[in-house]
């Protein structure tokens, strides 16, 4: 035996076999262990202070601040806000690996306190996390609420909205008197909601008192939501509430609460009246209610209310601020104003009014929106994305319930992507007609993309192109001598026009009965 074999088969130096298995597992795995590349870092981004981080050093608008450190530190960075990591990606490509490669992971949302306060806890559709609750709540909605089918039935409550704020403009003309454009929006896409919403469960004259008191509660709601609160960026500091902005919150949601709870009331007392068809958004979420109420995961009635809450909320301010940026730029640039009457002059023509099925007919007042939106994104950094779970964006390591914002606003306008990017061109989407609202172009994300893109994008698109359409073919609009006017934004929740809009309609139509 040579000494070599000698040497295993000497009792005092034999090595058991299990031992050399277990022995070379181990090396095995360190090696794979050591050899793997390590965890990608975090992003880079700019150094904070201690405990509260970068939040001493935030803008107030955000969008443009966002966009200046992405030129600084790159197209996915990171901030410290308190103890909230939140990482802000710029870049079509980035949101794409967001928003459609790992859409299911970033399908979570970051739920600030105020908002869980005016959404019964986090039940509608906006807040919920990705979860059964929310699909059920988001397929009845958009499958059943905001269908093409469901939309064309009640467009005879959207047609008497804009026909009286037709005539309510036509008497301001006649009195030569100018308008804040942005106000009479908001009260028409107010109107045209709560009109959709329970306009054949509440008669005519209480409808009025509750559309003004939704009026006030609305605006301070979302001035409230776009508030930065202590609480979130300390979790710990929750329960002191330092700021008030819970109290506040709550506040309101019990007087939110008061309105749809007389609103069911009187769709209530209806019941025996009505012949079983469903006439408003009310009557409807109630029979689907009732057909629920045994599945799986009911609807209850705070999901009701939570769903005309998303509705008026996030529905009303996002559409008004929309048509004012669309306004106020064709102001501005009176060739698109030209080139907009035009088409609706050859369409529509003069002696007849705008109805919802033009529409389809006029592609230059599809493309204004489309403009506006990408100039002026009303939700310029969408709602806040959170993964379930950590993962790699762009190279780096985005830990699990990262905040994530995505900065729509400059990927709009970046002018590696459109040419001209601040210049106001509806025409660039006629040539670019595949760019839709639908989030299939990652250059153009007004409504979001993929899971959770906008739930009321049918319902918007209709509001919007049917409002502005009928205020251009009605009225030409003058700004009132001695008015600032300039077209510039301002950073919110839901981005605003710095400055008001004041004009003055002019009737253009052949005939003043068509403003009756
Ligand atoms: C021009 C008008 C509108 C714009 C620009 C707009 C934009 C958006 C955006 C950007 C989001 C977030 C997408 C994301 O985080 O990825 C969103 C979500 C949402 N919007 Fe709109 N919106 C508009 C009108 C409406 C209307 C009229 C309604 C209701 C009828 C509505 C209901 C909702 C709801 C329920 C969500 C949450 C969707 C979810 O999380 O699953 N929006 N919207």
């Amino acid at each position: 035996m040579s000494p070599i074999s000698n040497l295993f088969t000497d009792n005092t130096m034999s090595v058991p076999p299990y031992a050399i298995l277990v022995l070379t597992t181990i090396i095995t795995v360190l090696w794979f262990l050591l050899k793997r590349s390590p965890q990608p870092p975090l992003p880079p981004g700019p150094r904070g202070l201690p405990i509260v981080g970068n939040l001493p050093f935030l803008k107030p608008d955000l969008h443009t601040y966002f966009r200046d450190l992405a030129q600084e530190y790159g197209p996915i960075f990171k901030l410290n806000l308190g103890s909230k990591l939140t990482v802000v990606v710029n870049t079509p490509s980035l949101s794409r690996e967001i928003l459609k490669e790992q859409d299911i992971n970033f399908s979570n949302r970051d739920v600030p306190l105020t908002a869980r306060a005016i959404s019964y806890g986090g039940l509608d559709i906006v807040w919920l996390p990705y979860s059964a609750e929310w699909r059920m709540l988001r397929k009845v909605c958009v499958l059943k609420l905001l269908s093409r089918k469901t939309l064309d039935s009640f467009y005879a409550l959207r047609r008497k909205e804009i026909r009286e704020r037709t005539r309510f403009l036509y008497e301001k003309s006649r009195e030569k008197s100018a308008v804040n454009v942005g106000d009479q929006l908001f009260v028409t896409m107010m109107n045209l909601m709560t009109n959709m919403l329970w306009g054949s469960s509440v008669k005519a004259e209480e409808m009025e008192s509750v559309g003004t008191e939704f009026k006030g509660v609305v605006s301070d709601i979302t001035r409230l939501l776009g508030e930065p609160n202590v609480s979130d960026f300390f979790p710990w500091l929750a329960r002191f509430d330092l700021q008030g902005l819970v109290k506040q919150m709550r506040v309101y949601a019990r007087e939110l609460d008061a309105i749809f709870d007389g609103a069911i009331e009187k769709m209530t007392n209806l019941g025996s009246k009505n012949d079983g068809e469903c006439k408003d958004f009310l009557q409807q979420l109630m029979k689907l209610k009732d057909q629920e109420a045994n599945s799986e995961v009911p609807i209850t009635i705070n999901h009701v209310k939570a769903v005309l809450a998303d509705m008026v909320i996030g529905g009303t301010d996002t559409s008004t601020n929309t048509i004012e940026f669309a306004m106020a730029e064709l102001i501005k640039n009176q060739e698109s104003m030209k080139r907009a009457q035009h088409e609706l002059d050859e369409v529509v023509g003069k002696d007849n009014i705008v109805e919802e099925s033009h529409i389809t007919k006029l592609p230059y007042i599809v493309a204004i929106m489309k403009e506006s939106l990408r100039l002026y994104p009303t939700v310029p950094l969408l709602v806040p994305h959170r993964p379930a779970e950590t993962t790699v964006v762009g190279g780096y390591t985005v830990p699990k319930d990262t905040k994530i914002f995505i900065n729509v606003w400059s990927i709009q306008r970046d002018p590696n992507v459109w040419e001209n990017p601040n210049e106001f061109r509806p025409e660039r989407f006629l040539d670019k007609k595949s760019c839709d609202f639908h989030g299939t172009d990652y250059s153009f994300l007004p409504f979001g993309s993929g899971r959770r893109i906008c739930a009321g994008l049918a319902l918007a698109e209709r509001m919007v192109q049917y409002t502005l359409a009928t205020l251009l073919h009605s009225f030409d609009w003058k700004i009132p001598e001695g008015h600032v006017f300039n077209v510039e934004d301002k950073f919110g929740i839901v981005l605003k026009l710095k400055n008001p809009l004041i004009a003055m309609p002019v009737p253009r139509l052949s005939d003043p009965d068509l403003y009756l």
